[in-house]
């Protein structure tokens, strides 16, 4: 199998995320992580900030800036780290430091070191699709995000909390719930059905 990737959908308020470098990409990558859950527990490890790190750390609480050369330390009570310095020598030893502490990393100069990739997401209320290349074209990825993001009707997500409530409403054993659900969505894959 050529793509041998498997997401998931993390709950980054109830992590913790290192990220190490506080350059163009550790700002990128901490945006991107904030835009999907303002209240993500990031911490920022680096020798110099760029401004708009500050700015957001002014702006979100459970943003931390920790302006230092990384050490061993700073992996502890990590769930997830992200290795964005410009040194590749140093990123590498991160990624060692993080494998010994069993903590998944990425490390945005190396895809073949990477536990995890970060996609690029699709957000219409409840509904969030990640997209993924495989590593070979995020530029890509972010194009057809851009499609996708235009192409789903927003209010895909009155249709999603409508039938949160008629999921609670439905009786009977799983799989007559399962059929029932089923059913009534039925139209959203064969909409010709509506013509006949
Ligand atoms: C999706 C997105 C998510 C995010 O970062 O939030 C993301 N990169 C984004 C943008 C982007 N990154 C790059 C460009 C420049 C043009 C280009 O190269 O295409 C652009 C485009 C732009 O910025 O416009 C350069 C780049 N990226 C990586 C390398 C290293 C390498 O490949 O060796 C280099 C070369 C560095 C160099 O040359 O020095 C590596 C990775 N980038 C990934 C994700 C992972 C694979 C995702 C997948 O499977 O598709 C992976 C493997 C690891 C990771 O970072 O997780 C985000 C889109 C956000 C959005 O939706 O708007
Ligand atoms: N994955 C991606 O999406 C992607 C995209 C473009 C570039 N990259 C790669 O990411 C890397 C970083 O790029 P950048 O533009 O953010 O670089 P940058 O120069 O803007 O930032 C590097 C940061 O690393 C910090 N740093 C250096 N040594 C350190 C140390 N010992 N301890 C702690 N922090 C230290 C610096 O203080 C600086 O803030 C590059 O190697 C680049 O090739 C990845």
């Amino acid at each position: 199998m050529e793509n041998q990737l498997f997401p998931v959908f993390f709950k980054l308020n109830r992590l913790r995320v290192l990220v190490v470098g506080g350059g163009n990409i550790g700002l990128e990558k901490a945006n991107a992580i904030l835009q999907n859950c303002a209240e993500s527990n990031i911490s920022i490890v680096s020798l110099d900030f760029l401004p708009e790190l500050e700015d957001i750390a002014r702006h979100y609480p459970n943003v931390e800036l920790i302006r230092k050369p990384f050490s061993c330390g700073d992996l502890l009570g990590k769930d997830l780290v992200i290795a964005a310095t410009n040194d590749k020598t140093l990123n590498y030893t991160v990624w060692e430091k993080a494998k010994g502490a069993k903590v998944l990393i990425n490390v945005a100069d190396t895809p073949e070191l990477c536990d995890f990739y970060l996609g690029s997401i699709v957000q219409k209320g409840n509904l969030k699709i990640a997209i993924s290349t495989n590593g070979k074209s995020p530029t890509v990825a972010k194009r057809l995000k851009q499609v996708l993001q235009e192409a789903i009707p927003d209010t895909l997500d009155e249709v999603l909390q409508k039938l949160h409530i008629i999921r609670d409403k439905l009786k009977g054993d799983f799989a007559a719930k399962v059929k029932q659900l089923n059913n009534i969505t039925d139209v959203l894959v064969k909409p010709e059905k509506e013509d006949a």
